[in-house]
């Protein structure tokens, strides 16, 4: 059995739509089994993620760089980073936020730098953007924003349930099924 973590944060629900997006694509790989676990939790306990063989890290772009529990649960790895608990687990990481950019490609390479810190191997997104007439921005559309460090949604000032839109939910999904796959195929 190869198993995948998606360790987040989400402040207000959004964030939360995309780990469970992101969640559901990996489970749904034969063999794979996946589990959801907040950094309030993983900070507390990191043993939690000391035996799987991929985590995929999620959090809302705040200020311009990841939220800080996020941050917080990054300062709490660093025994395990002393340990190389992580090392040669499959990484990737998925951010939302409320401006198309809203600088989250800084979050995404914060993720990247912190799993090269503890040896583990990046995965970014690989689909191009998949709008119709391949114009960007379709809310519909697979990776409408372009980004291939890893999953990027955007959320309008509505609930959870609205938004991020299925396009950017189908991203961060199809994020989950690649790094599910690849782990199964790196440590069979
Ligand atoms: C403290 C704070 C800082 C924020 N900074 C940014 C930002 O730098 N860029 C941006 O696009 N959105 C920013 N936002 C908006 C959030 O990224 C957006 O509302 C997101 O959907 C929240 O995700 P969550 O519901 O998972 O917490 C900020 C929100 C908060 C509360």
């Amino acid at each position: 059995m190869t198993t995948v973590a998606i360790v987040y944060h989400s402040g207000y629900g959004h964030t939360e739509v995309q780990a469970k997006a992101v969640h559901k694509g990996a489970a749904s790989v034969s063999g794979i089994t996946a589990s959801l676990v907040t950094v309030e939790d993983a900070t507390a306990n990191m043993d939690i993620l000391k035996d799987v063989d991929a985590i995929i890290f999620g959090a809302p772009t705040y200020m311009g760089s990841a939220s800080a529990p996020f941050k917080a649960f990054q300062d709490a790895s660093s025994g395990a980073w002393f340990n190389r608990h992580w090392k040669d687990k499959i990484a990737a990481g998925f951010t939302n936020s409320h401006s198309m950019s809203g600088d989250k490609l800084n979050t995404l390479m914060q993720m990247t730098i912190f799993a090269m810190q503890h040896g583990m191997i990046w995965v970014g997104q690989a689909e191009m953007n998949q709008s119709p007439d391949g114009e960007p921005g379709q809310a519909d559309a697979i990776n409408r924003i372009g980004s291939f460090l890893g999953a990027m949604a955007q959320s309008e000032n509505a609930a959870p349930d609205i938004t991020p839109p299925s396009g950017d939910l189908k991203t961060a999904e199809l994020l989950g099924i690649r790094v599910a796959t690849l782990a199964q195929k790196l440590h069979s």
